[in-house]
């Protein structure tokens, strides 16, 4: 499985950002002959934007341009896309936190509205992140076939939430992508071992896309660090600081073997109905 994730450095200026994952769409280093899966961060097209601009690119629930500027790039490129997040309309008139899955066609394979917003004060100097002044929550899980096996949509926030994993693993979930924008504070501290303890304790590779350094003049700073992390917790591929790809090779023959020989989901006394 060829996979690539893209760390951005995003900000509010869509037609730049836009430019700039072309640009390197444009540069992958691929096997043309064999499906290519690409990661972008949350917010890769508009990050940090305010609750106008957010509304402004939401457009209805399942069109819009952001959405068919990312599907044009799947199909022109002929890569298979978890195309970080875009704002999607809301029925509350808040947008959704959406992560779009496209084939290589551009098609829709399928999507996931993120389940955790972020209203968490970090002591970063920045103002306190209250992400549910302007984002609603999801309320599904996305569990999606595709020819690289089957993909669990997760975002950023939701990564310090096992329960969601766990319900990905139990849907059926060998790969998780978590397109994110970790801040500085909380990524030093915390984004790579919950990433190593999320696979490890759902025995699936996760894809961590993530945005990375100082956007829209120094008003955010996130950490970076975007990864490919293997089913036994060991990291096949990051990338700590900087724009650019980052690539891995991942057979997931490994992956069964690991559950066959851990059935930790077949142990486990919490599923129901064995014990409440
Ligand atoms: O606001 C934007 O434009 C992009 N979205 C984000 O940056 C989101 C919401 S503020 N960030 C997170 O969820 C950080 C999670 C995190 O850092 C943690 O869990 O520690």
């Amino acid at each position: 499985m060829h996979i690539s994730l893209l760390q951005c450095q995003s900000s509010r200026d869509v037609s730049a950002n836009l430019l700039f994952i072309e640009s390197q769409l444009n540069e992958l280093k691929r096997d043309v002959d064999a499906p290519h899966l690409v990661v972008l961060p949350e917010c890769s097209l508009l990050f940090g934007g305010h609750e106008s601009q957010q509304l402004a690119y939401a457009g209805d629930a399942h069109q819009s341009p952001l959405k068919s500027a990312l599907s044009a790039l799947a199909a022109k490129y002929q890569v298979f896309m978890v195309a970080g997040t875009i704002p999607a309309l809301a029925e509350d008139g808040r947008v959704y936190s959406r992560s779009y899955l496209f084939d290589d066609k551009g098609d829709t394979l399928g999507y996931y509205d993120k389940l955790h917003l972020f209203d968490v004060d970090v002591a970063d100097g920045t103002k306190q992140y209250r992400e549910s002044e302007t984002f609603c929550p999801g309320d599904h899980i996305s569990v999606i076939d595709t020819p690289f096996g089957k993909i669990g949509l997760a975002i950023c926030y939701d990564l310090r939430f096992p329960d969601l994993f766990r319900a990905m693993r139990l849907a059926g979930a060998e790969i998780i992508t978590l397109p994110s924008a970790f801040t500085k504070v909380t990524g030093e501290a915390h984004w790579q071992v919950l990433l190593q303890a999320r696979a490890i304790e759902t025995q699936c590779v996760i894809l961590a896309a993530a945005q990375w350094g100082q956007h829209n003049e120094g008003s955010r700073e996130t950490w970076g660090q975007s990864m490919v992390v293997g089913p036994w917790g060991n990291i096949l591929a990051e990338r700590k600081t900087g724009t650019g790809w980052v690539q891995a090779e991942v057979d997931l023959t490994e992956l069964h073997s690991i559950r066959r020989k851990m059935p930790v989901m077949q142990h486990n006394r919490f599923l129901e109905p064995s014990l409440k």
